[in-house]
């Protein structure tokens, strides 16, 4: 299959098990899809481990390709990923970086080919006037949208994006998500992003993976698996999945409940 095959995954920190047997349905080339979920349920460790960064077992295919045992070097040249932290500040210019973040992972193009991808990218991104100011004399924001250039330089069949709007306002938001969109359709590729705008990811991804403290919590199409139940399991709060004037589903999140106290089994 062409796309992101996932069963059976196990991964964590020394004995503590944070992803337990995770299998997803099949994610073909082409689809955005959302990764969900409260606080600390492991979504940046199911992209480290994906991405090779962090120890897992369990079976990982990739376009027909089996990577289940292949390092984080190996995966690099199909895998590009984007951590939660904004790139490090840097007397390089932007350009350079993103030039950088190519040569990391050569990807074959001529240096006239490969400035023209880098040119265009700017471009589709909206970041020219950035291309030539330092790394370190730019905001979060900005930075943000520079680590994401670097991701996308590399044209990776599966790119996995750690809260990739964490740092940008309403615009660059819908910005992010429409290039990643489009860029995804176009190259046939796999985009997984790790985000707590919940609204963000039901107006722009195909597929939704929920995960829970217990796991898997629900995946599939947005606008079919969330409702007010999976609310309530998933963050622990009351709310409602309602439609907008142009069609388009919302949630409202009404309250927090209170946390279920444990029964004491003395
Ligand atoms: N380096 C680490 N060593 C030990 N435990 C860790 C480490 N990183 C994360 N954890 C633990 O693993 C669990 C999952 O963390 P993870 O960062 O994957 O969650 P998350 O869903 O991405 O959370 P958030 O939405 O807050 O970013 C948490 O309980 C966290 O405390």
């Amino acid at each position: 299959m062409s796309g992101l095959l996932v069963n059976g995954l196990t991964a964590g920190y020394g004995r503590r098990h944070i992803l337990r047997d995770l299998s997803l349905p099949p994610l073909p080339s082409g689809s955005l899809v959302a990764l969900v979920g409260a606080n600390g349920v492991g979504k940046s460790t199911l992209l480290r481990a994906l991405a090779g960064l962090q120890p897992a077992s369990g079976h990982i295919e990739l376009d027909g390709l089996d990577i289940s045992r292949h390092g984080a070097a190996q995966r690099a040249g199909m895998i590009a990923y984007l951590p939660q932290t904004l790139p490090q500040g840097s007397s390089l210019l932007a350009y350079e970086t993103v030039l950088a973040a190519n040569r990391a992972v050569p990807s074959g193009l001529a240096p006239a080919e490969l400035q023209r991808a880098i040119a265009e990218l700017f471009a589709v991104l909206d970041l020219q006037s950035l291309a030539m100011r330092r790394l370190d004399e730019l905001s979060g924001g900005q930075r943000q949208m520079v680590g994401l250039a670097q991701v996308l330089v590399r044209r990776p069949r599966l790119l996995l994006l750690d809260e990739p709007t964490s740092a940008l306002d309403l615009r660059w938001q819908l910005k992010v998500l429409q290039t990643v969109r489009q860029i995804t359709r176009e190259q046939g590729a796999v985009a997984l992003l790790a985000i707590h705008d919940i609204n963000l990811a039901l107006r722009f991804c195909d597929h939704l993976v929920m995960l829970g403290e217990e796991g898997l919590l629900a995946a599939g199409c947005p606008q079919q698996v969330l409702d007010s139940e999976l609310l309530r399991r998933a963050y622990g709060i009351e709310g409602r999945v309602e439609r907008c004037s142009q069609g388009f589903s919302l949630v409202l999140a009404d309250r927090a409940l209170p946390i279920p106290q444990r029964e004491n089994p003395a």
